[in-house]
């Protein structure tokens, strides 16, 4: 059964370099389906009105309801996962992805302006699973860019989609703490050498090697996932 994903938006073309590479090839594999709704679409005055200004007063616009309601009732079925992008969510991280990545159905819902009226979650939140996720504490003009990185991040994950499965072990955010520095030829570049170890075909060395420069890359970059941190 693909994962299935859909995406609503005021900006579809956002959305197209889910096409490329590694994300075009997983569709084309059938092990994922991305379709992408404008949300526009589903408006029902001449101007496709999607915002109004926001009750209590405050600067910018806030998404209107009825037309999230009526695109997300067009996709939604009771396996169906919402994701709502925003700065006020929990944060999304790769065991997020992992869950995401057996999912059934994901249906993301990208606001723009001020955000989409509270409502929206409010309705769906008891009929299924609903998600309010943040990528990092900043706020971006929309959740667009915030969406192609969850979908990109999760659907790598689905079985299949990497070639070598293998490559998912040791990298950052599988392990604790942060993903050992990598080399490749040529042995010098502009004075600079591959560390030894690298060189010397000695995997027990290279293992410890590594494990050690991702103590201390994850000490100085992100001690925050040191262990017992
Ligand atoms: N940080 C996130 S997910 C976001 C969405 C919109 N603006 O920021």
């Amino acid at each position: 059964m693909p994962l299935r994903i859909d995406v609503i938006t005021i900006f579809p073309d956002y959305f197209a370099p889910l096409q490329l590479s590694l994300m075009g090839k997983a569709q084309q594999s059938g092990l994922v389906t991305i379709a992408i709704h404008d949300l526009r679409e589903f408006t029902s005055d001449r101007h496709r009105s999607v915002d109004d200004t926001p009750y209590g007063g405050g600067a910018g616009m806030v998404m209107t309801p009825e037309p999230w309601g009526q695109a997300i009732d067009a996709v939604v079925t009771d396996q169906s996962t919402l994701i709502v992008p925003t700065p006020a969510g929990k944060l999304f991280s790769q065991p997020v992805a992992a869950e995401l990545a057996h999912s059934t159905h994901l249906i993301f819902a990208c606001g723009r302006y001020e955000g989409i009226d509270q409502r929206v979650v409010e309705y769906y939140r008891p009929r299924i699973d609903v998600r309010e996720l943040s990528i990092g504490d900043y706020v971006l003009a929309g959740g667009d860019v915030a969406t192609l990185a969850m979908i990109e991040a999760s659907v790598r994950l689905v079985p299949g989609v990497l070639g070598n499965p293998e490559s998912l072990v040791e990298e950052s955010h599988q392990l604790p703490g942060v993903e050992y520095p990598s080399y490749t030829k040529p042995p010098t570049w502009r004075g600079l050498d591959v560390p030894e170890v690298l060189l010397s075909g000695h995997h027990d060395q290279i293992a410890r090697w590594r494990a050690e420069q991702s103590t201390i890359r994850t000490t100085h970059n992100r001690p925050d996932l040191l262990p017992g941190s």
